[in-house]
């Protein structure tokens, strides 16, 4: 089931439960509520072309938008109403109170990956297969990305490689955080190139979701770095900190 779907039918069963008799806990309560409150906030689609893009980036965009055409793949925005509710559900059910009063804190954060000027940071786009449990991303590492000169800095490499196995145990599994990735770094990506990320669930069993990647030049002669990782699904009756 899409995490979309599940948020919103837990959200009902939450706001329906006091006719089942027992009532769930106020945060989660408070959370479905906002779920069907109007509240609405614009904001930008980072995962759609902007000038910075190189033709390789545009390229992948266009084959990839053709296939989400007959329906096996879905492109899934940066900002869109599936993230924005599990954003807001994650806030209010696992931020702690004395964090989520933080307002100045909180209306500074941005997604790490999403935080740079266009072009100078991550430039990515994702797409997710529902039936083969899949999610790929075209992603163009920009200057501000340098480890060895010329060349992408590990760091960002594992944290695009976590965001997209992020999303791929998101939607499979709902609101996860990871809990182990191990990368093995191959070839080292020359800054401003185009990489493909593939990641696939390999195996869920009960809350844990096991996930793997690799990162391929976008003709997929060359293998830059593989991983596995773990992800845990959050249990919302435990405090996370
Ligand atoms: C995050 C949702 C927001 C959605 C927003 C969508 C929009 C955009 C997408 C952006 C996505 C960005 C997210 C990128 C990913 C991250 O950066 S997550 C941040 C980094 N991770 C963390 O900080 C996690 C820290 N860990 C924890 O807080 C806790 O471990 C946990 C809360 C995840 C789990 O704790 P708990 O609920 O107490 O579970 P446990 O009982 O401890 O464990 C459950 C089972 O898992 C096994 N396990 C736990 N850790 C590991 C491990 N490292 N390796 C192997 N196994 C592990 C544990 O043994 C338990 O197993 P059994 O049940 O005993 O078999």
């Amino acid at each position: 089931m899409f995490p979309a779907c599940a948020v919103r039918l837990r959200a009902l069963h939450i706001l329906r439960a006091p006719r089942g008799g027992v009532l769930p806990p106020a945060g989660e309560r408070r959370a479905a509520q906002k779920l069907f409150s109007s509240e609405k906030v614009i904001h930008k689609d980072r995962s759609l072309p902007n000038s910075s893009w190189n033709s390789d980036l545009k390229l992948m965009f266009d084959q990839f938008m053709k296939k989400c055409e007959d329906g096996s793949w879905e492109h899934l925005p940066s900002y869109g109403s599936r993230s924005s509710q599990i954003v807001q559900y994650f806030k209010e059910v696992f931020l702690e109170t004395k964090l989520r009063k933080d307002e100045q804190m909180l209306s500074q954060a941005r997604l790490f990956t999403r935080s740079y000027e266009d072009g100078l940071g991550f430039e990515y786009v994702m797409f997710h297969n529902e039936q083969e449990k899949r999610t790929v991303c075209f992603c163009q590492g920009g200057p501000y990305l340098q480890g060895p000169p010329g060349f992408l800095h590990g760091g960002s490499i594992a944290t695009i490689i976590d965001e997209t196995a992020s999303m791929t145990a998101i939607i499979a599994g709902g609101i996860v955080m990871t809990v182990n990735l191990n990368i093995n770094y191959k070839r080292p990506i020359p800054l401003c190139s185009v990489v493909v990320i593939n990641c696939q669930v390999d195996k869920i069993e009960g809350r844990k979701l096991f996930i793997s990647c690799d990162v391929r030049s976008i003709d997929e002669k060359t293998l830059y770095s593989d991983a596995t990782s773990l992800f845990i699904k959050l249990d919302p009756n435990k405090s996370l900190t």
